[in-house]
């Protein structure tokens, strides 16, 4: 069966990594962002241009799986903007975090139901649980993606499980200076910038696991437990 993960925004750092690793286990990978990487250039990766803000890219890409494919293996929704707290920012981070998982998630359903085992996977944040006066919406949009994890991981066992994985930092934004980073790596027990490597190994333990779903995977580097007011 010709079933591809899809991974969205996987065009640069963490999905492009992702995208790579599972090609290079043998997966084919249907890759949707609204631009093209040369980086990406794999025989097992299918990059597919979307704005997934736009329903109608996001209609395309759909046919484009339903027309093509027999079935869909897994969805992994990583595409995402870290965008500052204006109005307009809030609308378009609502639209890429939680109106295309939802519209992707409703019309390939029945792609991921004709599998024996099936995945989604929701890339959200740490924040999700706890908010960002910093990124209020950004924040925000990603509890609303983390919570249709519940109502999508009902609506599809026992075929597709659906789980969250809720990343602290992994990689810092490029051109940042030397004061933000250290502040940064200070939030968390375990003080390094990871990389891609902890979502990669999240989402594999995920795709091979039989007995999760409608669960939060947490790579924070124990970023909840610092600073805390010890109570004992
Ligand atoms: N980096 C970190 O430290 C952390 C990251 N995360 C989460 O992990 C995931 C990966 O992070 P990271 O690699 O840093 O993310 P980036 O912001 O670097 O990349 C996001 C990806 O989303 C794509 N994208 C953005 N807008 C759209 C759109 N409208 N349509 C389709 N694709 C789009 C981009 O491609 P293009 O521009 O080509 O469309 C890009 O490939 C994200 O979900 C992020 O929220 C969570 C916590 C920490
Ligand atoms: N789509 C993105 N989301 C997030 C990013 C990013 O670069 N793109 N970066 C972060 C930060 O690294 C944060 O975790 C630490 O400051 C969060 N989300």
């Amino acid at each position: 069966m010709n079933s591809p993960i899809l991974v969205t925004g996987a065009s640069q750092r963490v999905g492009l990594a992702l995208a790579l690793n599972l090609a290079q286990a043998g997966h084919t990978v249907v890759s949707a962002s609204r631009s093209k990487s040369p980086e990406a250039a794999h025989p097992n990766i299918i990059q597919f241009q979307a704005d997934l803000c736009r329903e109608e890219d996001r209609q395309a890409l759909i046919d484009h799986l339903k027309s093509n494919y027999d079935g869909l293996r897994a969805i992994i929704h990583n595409a995402s903007l870290w965008l500052d707290d204006d109005l307009a920012n809030l609308n378009t981070m609502f639209k890429l975090h939680v109106e295309a998982p939802y519209h992707l998630n409703l019309a390939l359903g029945e792609q991921l139901l004709k599998m024996a085992k099936a995945d989604i996977i929701h890339i959200c944040d740490e924040t999700s649980s706890r908010g960002s006066k910093s990124h209020i919406g950004y924040a925000a949009t990603k509890a609303a993606l983390q919570n249709m994890v519940l109502s999508f991981a009902e609506k599809y066992a026992p075929v597709v499980r659906v789980n969250a994985i809720l990343p602290g930092l992994l990689i810092l934004k490029e051109g940042g200076d030397e004061a933000y980073r250290q502040q940064t790596l200070k939030k968390a027990l375990l003080e390094f910038e990871p990389g891609a490597q902890p979502l990669i190994e999240a989402v594999q333990f995920l795709l091979d696991s039989q007995y999760s779903t409608g669960s939060n995977v947490v790579i924070n580097g124990g970023r909840h437990l610092k600073n805390r007011i010890a109570v004992d």
